[in-house]
């Protein structure tokens, strides 16, 4: 999880090869309108998230046995709608770096639907995982080396949900 450009994409994708589990890029499910919307440079609203977020938990639900994915799950109802619809407990990693981290890479990715002016909203609407969130943070500035072998660290001895504090 994490805004735009945090590396979500980058990291979900070698956790999942390394522990050869299926991927879930997250962006692929968000229906066409939503797209449309970011391309042009609108920030999407909870009336647009709720459907895509549907979509998705359906996919992971239907991975057979865990998986990884690619989410913004900006804010806390998005993830626990997520958790909801999938029928089990989420394991999050959070990748966040500051803005100035965040748009050189937005501005450098060429090609790709969601503008660089889209950060400030995405970074005002994110909502910091809590205590009682099974989650990691990454700093995302750091090599995606350092981050992966972090994530597999964590997913791979997470064991059991701990009690909410
Ligand atoms: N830890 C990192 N260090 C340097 N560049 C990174 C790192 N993580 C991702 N990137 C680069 O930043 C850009 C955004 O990464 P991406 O995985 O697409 O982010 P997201 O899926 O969160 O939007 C990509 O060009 C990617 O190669
Ligand atoms: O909830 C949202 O506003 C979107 O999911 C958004 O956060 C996501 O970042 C875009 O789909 C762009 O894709 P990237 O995350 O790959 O930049």
């Amino acid at each position: 999880m994490g805004v735009s450009g945090c590396g979500k994409s980058t990291i979900g994708r070698a956790v999942a090869e390394r522990l050869g589990r299926p991927f879930l890029e997250g962006d692929e499910f968000h229906p066409e309108r939503n797209v449309a919307l970011m391309r042009a440079g609108t920030a999407l609203t909870d009336a647009d998230r709720w459907p895509w977020l549907d979509i998705l938990g359906d996919a992971l639900a239907g991975a057979g046995g865990w998986a990884v994915c690619s989410c913004s799950a900006l804010r806390r109802a998005y993830r626990d709608h997520l958790a909801a619809r999938i029928g089990r407990p989420l394991l999050f990693l959070h990748a966040h770096a500051d803005r100035d981290v965040l748009l050189a890479r937005m501005q450098a990715r060429p090609g790709h639907f969601m503008p660089a002016s889209l950060l400030d909203s995405q970074l005002a609407t994110l909502e910091m995982p809590g205590e009682d969130e099974w989650c990691l943070t990454l700093p995302a500035d750091k090599p995606v080396e350092v981050l992966v072998a972090r994530a597999i660290d964590f997913v791979t001895t997470a064991g059991a949900r701990p009690e909410p504090r």
